[in-house]
């Protein structure tokens, strides 16, 4: 069977049951190999909600996630049911967009985790500008029941402190507003990022915006000029290398495509992060070079992620694999994200013998003197588990549950993995 063969099988399987994968490392571990990542999802996402709204505005190297399709998807329908599976950005941007548009009437509803994860924050604010939003089920979380109409209001505060999705949601249907959106942000404002990457890529569509302190202003536009997005590719997807860089001996390679020195995504931060576990990322016509130049330079590694909590996971798992032990802190969203990530984590990173400690917010890692052998990691439905315990097979043999998860966010992820010579068997 050829490779491109073996995988789409693998592929079609894994629609179908649960896929279990037995990871070994490549025979050589020096990695020399150049890969292209699809674009990131939550450019995707953004993208795409401002095209439904300006539909001259046009998008390049969409991603090709689940997530990303399941939006497209969601923004043809205009009565019935929408189901967004696991995807957070789509549950949360959806609820602003039809709330928002008249003539609109569906239930949005997600899977069993989906159904979950809080969207109260983001209900209330849209009923205070004026939206008809009913929960079908358990009050503060989908499914919804969403009549869509004209919002009159141009003026809401909201907690800020619990995802910054609630706030993007809102950002994006903002400009099509008859008077635009003024939010007053309250609490510590999380995952700031993301909502920076909302604003300017309505800047980028010829929207004003403003965000001083905790005020953020963006203007009413009834129309925008032709303007084309190019989506860049995705730094969290982007993360599972720069760990298997980490983990690799001194002198890999890895090149990814397609990056920019300046990133709309707070995840670009990987470049220095992991300067501390010996990768150097230098910059080249839309494509960066991992290269792994030296050991590890600490045996501590202390980090606050509250800009980047999608990372949390990867940046554990490179510590467990170079038996650096870290507190990582910032992490009070990971609790309600695919699966409880913290809780996850400890469990996972605990099958090699680490000792884990968490709270509501950190994680402390205790790496073990040696790793367990014949560990099976359990994924909980969250293609970060996943992803983030791929690149440890450098270190040791491991099995992977519901491998298929990946394709939340990066579909081509195992084909990816055996191409740098991992060896990736169904079991
Ligand atoms: O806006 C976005 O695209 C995202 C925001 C973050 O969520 P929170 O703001 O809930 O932390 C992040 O974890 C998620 O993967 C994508
Ligand atoms: C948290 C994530 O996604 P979402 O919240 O969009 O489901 C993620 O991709 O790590």
């Amino acid at each position: 069977m050829t490779l491109g063969l073996f995988f789409l099988v693998l592929k079609i399987h894994s629609k179908r049951r649960k896929l279990r994968l037995q990871l070994t490392a490549p025979s050589n571990k020096t990695i020399q190999k150049e890969i292209g990542i699809t674009g990131s999802k939550s450019e995707t996402n953004r993208s795409l909600l401002l095209q439904a709204l300006f539909p001259n505005v046009n998008i390049e190297n969409l991603s090709n996630s689940d997530d990303g399709e399941v939006m497209q998807k969601g923004l043809k329908i205009s009565n019935g049911t929408v189901d967004i599976h696991h995807a957070g950005t789509a549950m949360r941007f959806l609820t602003a967009y039809f709330a928002s548009q008249a003539s609109k009437e569906v239930v949005l509803t997600g899977s069993s985790r989906m159904q979950e994860r809080p969207i109260k924050v983001l209900v209330e604010a849209l009923q205070a500008l004026g939206a008809d939003i009913q929960y079908e089920k358990e009050e503060g979380y989908p499914p919804l029941k969403i009549s869509g109409k004209k919002l009159e209001k141009c003026q809401v505060s909201l907690p800020a402190n619990i995802s910054s999705q609630y706030i993007s949601a809102l950002l994006l249907i903002a400009p099509s507003l008859e008077n635009g959106l003024e939010l007053d942000l309250i609490g510590k404002i999380t995952s700031v990022p993301y909502i920076k990457m909302t604003l300017a890529l309505l800047e980028q569509i010829g929207v004003d915006t403003s965000f001083e302190g905790n005020k953020i202003k963006v203007e009413s536009k009834a129309s925008v000029a032709d303007t084309t997005l190019v989506v860049e590719s995705d730094w969290s997807s982007a993360s599972y290398f720069y760990s298997i860089a980490a983990l690799s001996e001194v002198g890999s390679e890895i090149k990814l495509s397609s990056y920019k020195e300046s990133s709309l995504q707070g995840d670009s931060v990987l470049a220095k992060i992991y300067t501390h576990f010996g990768v150097e990322t230098t910059f080249s016509n839309n494509q960066i070079t991992l290269s792994k130049i030296a050991e590890a330079k600490t045996d501590f590694f202390e980090c606050d992620l509250a800009n980047a909590p999608d990372i949390a996971q990867t940046i554990a798992v490179t510590c467990l694999g170079l038996g650096i032990d870290c507190h990582l802190t910032g992490l009070h969203t990971l609790p309600i994200k695919e699966t409880d990530r913290l809780a996850a984590l400890q469990t996972e990173l605990g099958k090699f013998g680490a000792k884990v400690d968490i709270d509501a917010e950190s994680l402390t890692l205790h790496a073990a003197e040696t790793l367990n052998t014949g560990v099976a990691i359990d994924t909980y439905n969250d293609h970060r588990m996943a992803m983030a315990f791929g690149p440890l097979a450098l270190k040791k043999d491991l099995m992977v549950n519901d491998a298929g998860v990946v394709s939340k966010s990066y579909p081509d992820f195992w084909n990816d993995l055996k191409a740098l010579g991992f060896g990736i068997a169904e079991m």
